[in-house]
């Protein structure tokens, strides 16, 4: 018998533009060389120049797609990605307890880059008290770790309280993440269940090519948890795969443009990646 091999999930929405969301998840983990699947929660007409609709699925079909997975799939770790209203993320919420799939990552994706909302304000809630609790890791740039937390976040001291304070929402590992931050650094924190915490800092990249920078990251934390990594392992080749995305960058559409998922192939053997 050969072994089984390894396989994620990744529940999140669609970005028909292929740059962010369940089309970024996909595109990295197979990259990473895990077996990809998914729960499609939502349906977006989106490019690089913006979300021009979105569309929730139906319940009864979210339902069904975790069903189908739990009968016949082995998969070790799974993530969330968009999870636009109260209703869905009650129903993601209902199916990962009912389900084991492995260490969760909770990407709490609120806002588009463009700025369109892609989770509901009355959702925001639901995310902090119902999912964060299951979360392995949860992975909030600085605007969502505000709305999580309740706090403005000005100064590394303030992120570093923030984290604690998610970690008494009931999240295990955190990583607040500085994309948004101004400066030529970009600096994530990180801080895990057993209290060590370290700094993941990048020059950063002057682009606007940076669609989907989030949803990749977390989906490789996923992809590597599925394979066995250790959670600090998985961070730290995490960054290093997102940062070779965003440095080796691609020209494509006409606004704030996807990465390059497969640049990390450059940089093999250095990293850990
Ligand atoms: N211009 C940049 N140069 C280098 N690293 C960057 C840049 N922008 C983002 N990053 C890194 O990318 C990762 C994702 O961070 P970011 O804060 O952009 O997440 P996000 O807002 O959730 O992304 P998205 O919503 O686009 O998916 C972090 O590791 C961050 O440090
Ligand atoms: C379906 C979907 N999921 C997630 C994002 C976040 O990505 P970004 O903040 O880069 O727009 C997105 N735009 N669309």
């Amino acid at each position: 018998m050969t072994d089984i091999f390894p396989q994620a999930l990744s529940i999140a929405g669609s970005d028909s533009g292929g740059g962010a969301g369940m089309q970024a998840d996909l595109k990295t983990i197979q990259e990473r060389h895990v077996f990809a699947t998914t729960v499609l929660v939502a349906i977006t007409a989106q490019n690089t120049l913006g979300v021009q609709d979105a569309f929730p699925l139906p319940e009864k079909i979210i339902d069904e797609q975790f069903a189908s997975l739990a009968a016949d799939l082995q998969i070790k770790a799974c993530k969330t990605g968009m999870l636009a209203d109260p209703i869905r993320v009650r129903a993601v919420v209902r199916n990962l307890k009912k389900y084991d799939f492995g260490p969760l990552t909770v990407d709490p994706v609120m806002i588009a880059k463009g700025g369109a909302p892609l989770l509901s304000n009355d959702a925001i809630d639901v995310v902090r008290d119902e999912l964060l609790p299951l979360a392995t890791i949860v992975t909030p740039n600085l605007p969502e770790a505000e709305r999580l937390t309740d706090m403005t976040i000005e100064t590394p001291a303030a992120v570093k309280q923030a984290a604690v304070k998610l970690q008494q929402r009931g999240a295990q590992n955190i990583i607040i993440k500085g994309g948004h931050q101004e400066g030529d650094t970009s600096r994530d924190y990180v801080l895990l269940a057993d209290g060590t915490d370290f700094w993941l800092s990048a020059k950063r990249v002057p682009t606007h090519n940076t669609h989907g920078t989030g949803d990749t990251l977390s989906a490789c934390i996923t992809a590597e948890l599925a394979k066995g990594q250790s959670l600090e392992a998985a961070i730290r080749l995490g960054k290093a795969y997102v940062d070779a995305t965003i440095r080796d960058g691609i020209q494509v559409g006409h606004g704030h443009g996807p990465l390059n998922h497969w640049a990390y192939r450059k940089v093999e053997g250095q990293n850990g990646l």
